[in-house]
């Protein structure tokens, strides 16, 4: 049990409720880091018994198909991670509440969906809870996490949301109602680069450069900008100078990206990513009645 031993992500097990994209990141990175055995990790989803078996395949876990064996894999584990999508979040608890010891943490990845009516919907308000926004790039051990707590969540506990988190890239702790503002720069924030990335390879295709040279600059050049920011230290803005000489052709391009007013838009992007995960938040409330 996580108590009796509550910095060993190893004596832990897990269970993922849920068995997407984002769950698959997490549990990849974890077996990866080689963080805890994989048969100590059930996994289970709504009914694709194929994808569990991919799973199982592919990082050794343990698929949980049948009724039985989920009440019994739901029950027994020490963390479990809520991976749903949030149309899904409400009925999902609702299903967890009878099965849910006092003392198992819940840890829950759903944007938008608050600390709050996670213990509503558990019907327990001391249960403890831990509210993570991770991003995909966890695949490959290199996610962004912002993480809150519930005030009932023990410091193994913390210690254990850390280790899985840290151990998929890093992690940052931030007050609850800042998690939607996480939402909108790291949990969201790899599809806004893809973007990016498509727009600058369609550019350089319609320059004439070949689709493949286009898009091995286009990666490099991402891949190198961000390494540049994470190794020297220097903030973006002065590394952004550096590339830019006065009267040059970065500065012509730069003036051009602020004609289409470029700042604006990403600030407006990111505002409206995390009301939206507010939004999708308050839907889940009101469809279970809790508004
Ligand atoms: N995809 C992303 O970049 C990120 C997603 N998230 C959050 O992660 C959650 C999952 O997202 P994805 O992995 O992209 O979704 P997904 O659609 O790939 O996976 C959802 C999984 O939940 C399962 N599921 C649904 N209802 C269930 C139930 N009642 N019982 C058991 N399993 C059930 C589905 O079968 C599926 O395996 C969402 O709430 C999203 O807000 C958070 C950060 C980043
Ligand atoms: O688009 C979404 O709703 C989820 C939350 C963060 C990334 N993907």
């Amino acid at each position: 049990m996580i108590q009796s031993t509550p910095s060993l992500i190893s004596d832990a097990t897990l269970c993922f409720y849920g068995a997407g994209s984002m769950a698959e990141a997490i549990l990849r990175g974890l077996v990866e880091a080689k963080l805890t055995r994989p048969k100590n990790i059930s996994v289970m989803n709504r009914q694709n018994a194929d994808r569990l078996l991919h799973l199982e395949k592919q990082y050794g876990i343990v698929p949980v198909t049948t009724s039985a064996l989920k009440d019994e894999a739901l029950s027994a584990a020490d963390v479990i991670v809520l991976g749903m999508k949030p149309k899904d979040a409400s009925e999902a608890i609702r299903t967890l509440r009878p099965l849910l010891r006092p003392e198992q943490l819940v840890i829950s990845v759903i944007a938008g969906l608050s600390i709050s009516t996670i213990r509503h919907l558990i019907g327990r308000e001391q249960q403890p809870v831990v509210r993570a926004m991770p991003n995909t790039s966890s695949t490959i051990r290199l996610g962004a996490t912002g993480i809150s707590f519930s005030d009932s969540v023990t410091p193994g506990q913390r210690e254990l949301a850390h280790a899985i988190f840290d151990a998929i890239g890093i992690s940052t702790v931030v007050d609850e109602p800042l998690i939607e503002a996480v939402t909108g720069v790291s949990g969201s924030g790899p599809a806004y680069v893809y973007y990016l990335m498509e727009a600058m390879i369609d550019a350089g295709i319609k320059l004439g450069l070949s689709p493949e040279a286009a898009k091995r600059l286009t990666v490099q050049t991402v891949r190198g900008a961000a390494e540049m920011v994470n190794s020297t230290g220097e903030d973006p803005g002065e590394l952004r100078r550096k590339v830019t000489s006065p009267n040059g052709s970065t500065q012509a391009a730069i003036e051009k990206l602020d004609q289409f007013s470029f700042q604006e838009g990403v600030n407006e992007a990111i505002a409206r990513c995390a009301e939206r995960a507010r939004e999708m938040g308050e839907a889940i409330r009101k469809e279970a009645g809790l508004d």
